[in-house]
C-alpha cells in the first residue's frame, strides 16, 4: 500500500491487536429478539486472514451471528447479545467502544448488492473515507478509490466510467462495489452475507476469486446456505442448526468426516 494512503485514523495508535492469532472469538454467545433466543450459546474461534463459512438451512440464525460480530443488531429494536464477542483481542460489547469504529474496522456485504444506485462509482467508494476523515488531499482520496476498486477488481471494468451513477453497473459489478465501498475504509475483517445469492454463476465465481484473493489482507467471515460454496471457498467452516452450533472445524475434515449427523444430511443435501 502507497505511504500516502495510511492517514487518518491507520496511523493513531490502535487499541485491536491487529497480529491476533484469532480475527474474532465468540464466547457463549446467545442472541434474543424480545424473548425469542434464536442464537444459542455459541462458542467459536475464527482464525485470522482464512475464509471462514458459516453454513446452514434457512432460519438458523447465521445472519443473526453474523451482525453480531459488528454490531449491526444494535439497529435491531429488542435484539440482544449475551456472552462475548472479541475483535482482534477487544470486546465490542465493552463500555467504551465506538460501534462506529467497530463497523470501519469489521465492514460487511449484504445478500441484496445495495450501493447508494443516484451516487457515482466514484462517490459510492469515496463516502466512507469522507465521513472518517481519512485523506488529505483529493489526490489522495482518488488514490484509496482506485486502490478499493482495483481490489475489489472492478477498476478495470470501470477506471472510464468513474462518474456514471451505480446503477448503471450490471448486479456482479454492483455487488463488487459494494465490496469495494467496505474495502475503502481498510476493514480488518469482512463480513459477507449470502454475497452471490442474487448473482449468475459467472458473477459468482468471480465474487469466489475475488474472496481468495482478498483473505491474504483480510479475514472473511461468509454466510451461506450452500455447502458447496463453503466447500468452494472457505478454508473453515461452522454448521449451525436451529440457534445452535452443531460443528466447526477445517472445511476439508468437516467435509470428508462430519461428526455430527446432523452436519452429514446437511452437506448431502438431506435438508
Ligand atoms: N428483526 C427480527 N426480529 C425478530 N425475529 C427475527 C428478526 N430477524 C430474524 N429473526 C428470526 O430469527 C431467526 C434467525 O434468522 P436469521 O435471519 O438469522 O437466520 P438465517 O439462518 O440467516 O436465515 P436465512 O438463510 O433465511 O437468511 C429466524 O427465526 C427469524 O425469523
Amino acid at each position: 500500500m502507497p505511504v500516502s494512503l495510511l492517514v487518518g485514523r491507520s496511523r493513531q495508535k490502535s487499541m485491536w491487536r491487529l497480529d491476533s492469532t484469532y480475527a474474532v472469538e465468540l464466547e457463549k454467545v446467545s442472541i434474543y429478539y424480545g424473548g425469542k433466543k434464536v442464537v444459542k450459546n455459541v462458542t467459536l474461534k475464527i482464525p485470522r486472514n482464512t475464509v471462514f463459512a458459516i453454513m446452514g438451512p434457512s432460519g438458523s440464525g447465521k445472519s443473526t451471528l453474523l451482525r453480531s460480530i459488528n454490531r449491526m443488531l444494535d439497529f435491531v429494536p429488542g435484539a440482544r447479545v449475551e456472552g462475548s464477542i472479541r475483535v482482534l483481542g477487544v470486546d465490542i460489547y465493552a463500555e467504551g467502544i465506538d460501534p462506529i469504529e467497530v463497523r470501519r474496522l469489521v465492514g460487511m456485504v449484504f445478500q441484496m448488492p445495495n450501493p447508494f444506485p443516484h451516487m457515482s462509482i466514484y462517490e459510492n467508494v469515496a463516502l466512507g473515507p469522507r465521513i472518517h476523515k481519512m485523506y488529505r488531499s483529493k489526490k489522495e482520496l482518488d488514490e484509496i478509490v482506485r486502490w478499493a476498486l482495483e481490489k475489489a477488481a472492478l477498476w478495470d471494468e470501470v477506471k472510464d466510467r468513474l462518474h456514471e451513477p451505480a446503477s448503471k453497473l450490471s448486479g456482479g459489478q454492483q455487488q463488487r462495489l459494494c465490496i469495494a465501498r467496505a474495502l475503502a475504509l481498510k476493514p480488518r475483517i469482512l463480513l459477507m452475507d449470502e454475497p452471490t445469492a442474487n448473482l449468475d454463476p459467472i458473477a459468482t465465481s468471480k465474487i469466489e476469486e475475488l474472496i481468495a484473493e482478498l483473505k491474504k489482507e483480510v479475514t472473511i467471515i461468509i454466510v451461506t446456505h450452500s455447502p458447496r460454496q463453503a466447500a468452494r471457498v472457505a478454508d473453515y467452516v461452522a454448521f449451525i442448526y436451529k440457534g445452535e452450533l452443531v460443528e466447526a472445524g477445517p472445511t476439508k475434515e468437516v467435509f470428508t468426516r462430519p461428526k455430527h449427523e446432523l452436519t452429514e444430511k446437511f452437506l448431502t443435501g438431506a435438508f
